[in-house]
């Protein structure tokens, strides 16, 4: 089975107990509190170069679904705002609920999204693999961006028509020339702050860029995302994927900075 998971026996609660790390000085998701922010006008805007993005696959990985691109190179990287240089692009996934009031990781005073949409990149300047970055503290820049519902989204159909293909823990289906620049909203404003990975092994590698605007997708759109199941083909158990997120965490003293576009 898992080594961990998002029920009573083996959810965030009892993470410790195999990942010390989870009781750490910078662990996430946090609760952002807008008034708390500091602005700081020396922080740039974030510049997302995904032109050249090559997706390949998309997966059920038992925690989440999974798009991972080509990250051989530079082709799609994220920079500016408090990043000091260039990070790759390596895979997205969501986090979402049982029911459209929660779902999101990140809470924004206190209150919770439907979803969350984490793009993944790491540092491949300073690291020469991906997992030697996902284990320094400046190697991961996790983009975190909302799911509000709402009307449509006209281009979440792209993913939630093929997710009937990757049903069961282990299952992998081809998935080219997805670029998510589609599923950002218009404007970038965002805040930042130094935390972790919100699953296992909870490295305190990430520097969070969480996006203040949501995107909008329909209700049916995100029920889509609760067909797919934590369990694999070959297990008599269906558990059905849903409210796979970890609450916020103690700010533990850490400066949250706010950037107005
Ligand atoms: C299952 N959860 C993912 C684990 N990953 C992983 C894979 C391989 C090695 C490794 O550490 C050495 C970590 S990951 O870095 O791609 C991320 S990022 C992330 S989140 N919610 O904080 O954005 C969750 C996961
Ligand atoms: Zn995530």
């Amino acid at each position: 089975g898992n080594p961990w998971g998002y029920g009573k026996q083996d959810g965030p609660s009892v993470w410790h107990k195999n990942y010390p790390v989870a009781e750490g000085d910078r662990q996430s998701p946090i609760d952002i509190d807008p008034h708390q922010a500091s602005h700081d006008p020396s922080l740039g805007p974030i510049v997302l170069n995904y032109d050249k993005c090559t997706s390949i696959k998309i997966a059920n990985n038992g925690h989440s679904v999974v798009v991972e691109f080509e990250d051989s190179d530079d082709r799609s990287v994220i920079q500016g705002g408090p990043l000091g240089n260039p990070y790759r692009l390596k895979q997205f996934h969501f986090h979402w609920g049982g029911k459209d009031c929660h779902g999101s990781e990140h809470t924004v005073a206190g209150n919770s999204y439907a979803s969350e949409l984490h793009l993944v990149h790491w540092n491949a300047v300073k690291y020469k693999t991906f997992e030697e970055a996902a284990t320094a503290p400046d190697g991961l820049a996790v983009l975190g961006i909302f799911l509000e519902t709402g009307d449509d989204h006209r281009w979440l159909h792209t993913i939630t028509d093929v997710l009937y293909t990757v049903k069961f823990k282990g299952s992998v289906t081809d998935f080219k020339g997805f670029n998510p620049k589609c599923l950002l909203p218009s404007s970038l404003h965002y805040w930042t702050y130094l935390g972790s990975l919100t699953t296992p092994p909870l490295h305190e590698s990430v520097t969070w860029i969480v996006v203040k605007d949501p995107i909008i997708v329909s209700e049916k759109q995100l029920s889509k995302f609760r067909t797919l199941v934590f369990t694999g083909e070959e297990e008599d158990q269906r558990t059905r994927m849903e409210n796979n997120f970890r609450p916020p965490q103690p700010l533990k003293g850490r400066k949250l900075i706010s950037r107005r576009v």
